[in-house]
């Protein structure tokens, strides 16, 4: 299979329309593609929550019909990052789009874990309740957004539910860059499954971005990694790897699961 991460600049002084048109242009390129992927918040800036309110849009709104018509012209599996979602009681989600090839959507993921502790995303926006999978012709993609990088017993769900590829959308800053790369690698090492993990560039109000986005195999081995700056990372991987792996050291077999609420002894 052969993923573009399309690891945009979030240029504060670009209007959103214009990013939408260039987002677009970018996926465009990508056709030959069988994945492609954005990043979080893109239109936006994942930082930029004074601008969250204003920038909000219905599910259906224009970052979904742009990234639908750009699955469609580009005829490749999208995963268009995520963007603020309005809902229909006025609450706002950062969620994660997925469109088929032919521009239909076949997944909507709303962030489950908000950051920013009191502050930000955490307090201005809702959190999602659903794990989402997206069976793709040779893979079964597990979606989750950035915060929930932190979060393993997520990516086990996923795992459970049927993920081979764990597909991490960012905005992670610059100053965390050394746990971005090290959680990465032991969500694949872990879940013995691909990571693909797209951050952005740029600066999303006055936070500087780490770039760097990375695909990491069920082994843990980095296939690719990014820079710093705008750039398209694209990568070949056999998503039979997985299973081989999963066979070859069966470490998930050896879950203890009956321990998931374990008896706890205090001397
Ligand atoms: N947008 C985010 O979720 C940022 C997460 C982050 O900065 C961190 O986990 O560190």
């Amino acid at each position: 299979m052969r993923a573009s991460l399309i690891q945009i600049a979030v240029d504060p002084d670009e209007p959103v329309d214009s990013r939408r048109e260039r987002a677009a242009s970018l996926v465009a390129a990508q056709r030959g593609a069988d994945l492609v992927v954005l990043p979080e918040l893109w239109p936006v800036g994942a930082f930029a929550y004074t601008s969250f309110e204003d920038q909000a849009e219905p599910l259906t709104g224009p970052t979904h019909t742009v990234m639908a018509e750009a699955a469609a012209g580009a005829g490749v599996w999208l995963h268009a990052g995520s963007f603020v979602e309005r809902a229909d009681d006025g609450v706002l989600y950062n969620t994660t789009l997925v469109f088929t090839p032919e521009g239909e959507r076949a997944a909507a993921y709303r962030k489950i874990h908000r950051f920013g502790f009191d502050q930000g995303e955490a307090v201005m926006m809702g959190a999602g309740e659903d794990l989402v999978t997206v069976a793709l012709p040779r893979t079964t993609l597990g979606l989750a957004t950035c915060y929930d990088l932190r979060f393993p017993e997520m990516f086990r769900g996923l795992v459970d539910a049927g993920a081979e590829t764990l597909v991490v959308a960012a905005g992670w800053p610059e100053r965390r860059r050394a746990h971005w790369s090290l959680l990465a690698r032991a969500r694949a090492v872990e879940n013995q499954a691909y990571v693909l993990a797209v951050g952005s560039a740029g600066t999303h109000a006055g936070v500087q971005q780490a770039g760097h986005s990375v695909v990491v195999d069920p082994w843990g081995e980095v296939l690719a990694e990014a820079g710093a700056d705008e750039e398209v990372l694209t990568v070949e991987f056999d998503p039979a790897k997985v299973a081989a792996t999963r066979e070859q050291f069966p470490a998930l077999k050896d879950r203890r699961l009956g321990l998931a609420a374990p008896r706890i002894q205090q001397t």
